[in-house]
Order: C-alpha cells, then structure tokens, then sequence
C-alpha cells in the first residue's frame, strides 16, 4: 500500500526517477492520495474547500529543510493528526539534485518553468520542470477556484532578513495585502516585489494560472538532518491551518517590511567578478554608486539611492541572473 513502508520524501530518495504509472490509496475519512510521478503528490479530501494549493520543494535539491517540512505536513495527513481540507499538491522538485545533495544537475531548475525547459538540449532536469508544470497545469484546471503556490527555498548565503518572500511580476493584478499578512503569519515579514517576468516556479503559477504565488525563502542551505526545525515552526503550523481551513495567522501589515526589486543584473562574460566577498550576506546595503560588480567591461553600479544585493552568484551561466538590488518601498495604493 501506498505510504505504508516509506514516506513520500523516503519513497522520493530511493526512486528518483519517473514513475511510470500513478499509485492511489484512499483514507479512511475519503481522502485520495494519487503519487502522480516519483516526488508529485495530490491530495484530495472528498468534500474539499474553496481552494486549489501547491506547496512545491527541493527544485533546488540541496534546500532540505523545506523538503522536510513538507514531508512532515503529508506525514501528519497520512497518520490523521492533520485533515487535509482543501485540494493539495505536494511537489518535491529536483528529485535526483536531492539524491545528490546537489542545487542542480546540469541546470538551475529555478530558471527551466514558462517553457524555459523546451529550449535548447533536452535533459532530466528540462522534462521534470516540464512534468511539474504539467501537473500543476492539470490540478489548478477549475475555474473559479483560490489558487495559491508557495515554492519553498532556502538561500545559500546568511541573511540579514532570514526569511523573506519574492513576489512575481504580476501586471494589471494589484499586490495583495492579504497574502503579505499571511506570509508574515508564517514568519516571513520581508517581501520584494519583482517588476518583470522570469523563468522561475512561481512566476509561472502566477502569471499562467492567476495563482498567489511566491518563491518563499525560509532560511539557510544545510544537508538533510542538519536544519533545526523549531527555525520552521511558524511556516509549517501556518501551512497546516490553510490545509485544514482553519483560521489562519494574520499579523497586522506594521510588521511587513516591503522592497521593491532594484536592478536584475544579468551575467554577460565569463569574467564576472563582485566587489565584495562571495559570503557576503543578502540585505547588505551598498551606497549611491558604489561598484558592486565587474562584468567584463561593463561596471554595475548602486544607482542614486542605496541598494540592497540578494542572491549574488558569480557562478552562474551566461545569460543567468547573478545578482538582485533591492530598495525599501511603501505599501501604497498599488496593494490592495
Ligand atoms: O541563495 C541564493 O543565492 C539563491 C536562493 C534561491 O534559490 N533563490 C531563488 C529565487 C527565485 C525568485 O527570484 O523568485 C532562485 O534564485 O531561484
Ligand atoms: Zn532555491
């Protein structure tokens, strides 16, 4: 029976690779599980809420603690401790990166959603991102429905902020003041709001399915059995009451502290060099024009406010993101 010897994240690590048929198994209060494709779980209660969520993981395969948090949700659906009330899909991302311990394989998956995955070479990495849209394509297919996608991560560096929310570019859709409140009830009080399309998760959550969607950063990289869980507690008993429809956490606005995204800067030559450490901490403000990187010739600078770098990466590829400004902004007529 399905679940009955090992659990999802257990079954995941020792089958990585696609399943080729689905496996279901029903609880004795209706609900149905279908272990869609090795890691891609839906949950579905018999009588379900209003809302269609996908809590996804591991896209980034090192980023454990998130795995196992969401590990530890589908344990306490499955042992009765929590009552799955809405319609669930559970994704664990990059199942061999996990295997490995690895961020990724060939590819950043984080950079393979929006069809991103048809360009170029195929390779395990591109169908999986594939297969994971497939299935959130499948499950967010009833209209009218909430939709919601919390991609969850952590980041490589420390952090000034330890958890904080990236916000996709969303046109034409005001940024919700609800959802903040929400992600504040999780313990994440910082969120930066981006102004253009990317390839990443929940860019694609939000933009093709209307979804509230956010990549959630929970706090730092560490291997499997290293996290100290307590650091989770807020996000995983707030996830459990939107699972279970119950009245959720909603701290008042004051304690959100919003960004806007600054600058995306692009890594165009193989000579791309920071002028600060490589563990230098996300949040770590830089003053007006201070040089911040040497890209080949090119110099990126602070612009005329200062700005705080996330995610500096002098490794990527070519073409990739290596870095993020940020600069603090108001909650103004553009939340609603
Ligand atoms: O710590 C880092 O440098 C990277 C952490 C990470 O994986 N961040 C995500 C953010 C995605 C987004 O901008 O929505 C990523 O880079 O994929
Ligand atoms: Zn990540």
């Amino acid at each position: 029976m399905l679940f009955e010897h090992q659990d999802l994240l257990a079954l995941t690590l020792a089958h990585p690779q696609p399943r080729r048929q689905p496996q279901s198994r029903t609880l004795a209060d209706g609900t149905r599980l279908t272990l869609i494709d090795t890691g891609i779980l839906a949950i579905e209660p018999a009588r379900p809420g209003d809302s269609d969520i996908v809590l996804s993981c591991g896209v980034h395969g090192n980023e454990t603690a998130p795995i196992e948090l969401v590990n530890d949700l589908v344990n306490a659906i499955l042992d009765g401790s929590l009552k799955c009330r809405q319609r669930l899909l559970v994704q664990l991302g990059n199942t061999q990166a996990m295997v490995d311990g690895t961020r990724g394989i060939l590819e950043n998956m984080n950079r393979l959603f929006s069809g991103a995955h048809a360009q170029g070479e195929p390779n395990d990495e591109k169908r999986r991102a594939a297969r994971l849209e497939q299935t959130v394509r499948a499950f967010f297919q009833q209209p009218g429905r909430k939709r919601f996608h919390y991609d969850l991560h952590t980041a490589i560096r420390d952090s000034q902020r330890e958890k904080f929310a990236v916000y996709p570019y969303r046109p034409g859709r005001p940024w919700s003041i609800e959802q903040i409140r929400f992600l504040a009830g999780c313990g994440v009080k910082t969120i930066l709001l981006s102004h253009s399309p990317t390839t990443t998760y929940s860019y694609f959550s939000s933009n093709e399915f209307g979804a509230d969607a956010f990549t959630v950063e929970l706090g730092k990289v560490y291997p499997f059995g290293h996290n100290d869980m307590s650091r989770f507690e807020a996000c995983r008993a707030q996830l459990a009451r939107l699972i279970a429809a119950e009245p959720l956490d909603y701290p008042p606005l004051a304690q959100s502290v919003v960004y806007d995204v600054c600058q995306v800067v692009n890594k165009h030559h193989e000579e791309f060099q920071f002028t600060f450490a490589d563990d230098q901490a996300n949040f770590t403000e830089f003053a007006p024009g201070h040089l911040l990187a040497n890209d080949g010739e090119r110099e990126v600078r602070v612009g005329e406010v200062a700005e705080s770098i996330i995610f500096p990466n002098a490794n990527v590829a070519i073409g990739q993101r290596a870095l993020l400004t940020v600069v603090p902004t108001e909650i103004d007529d553009r939340f609603e």
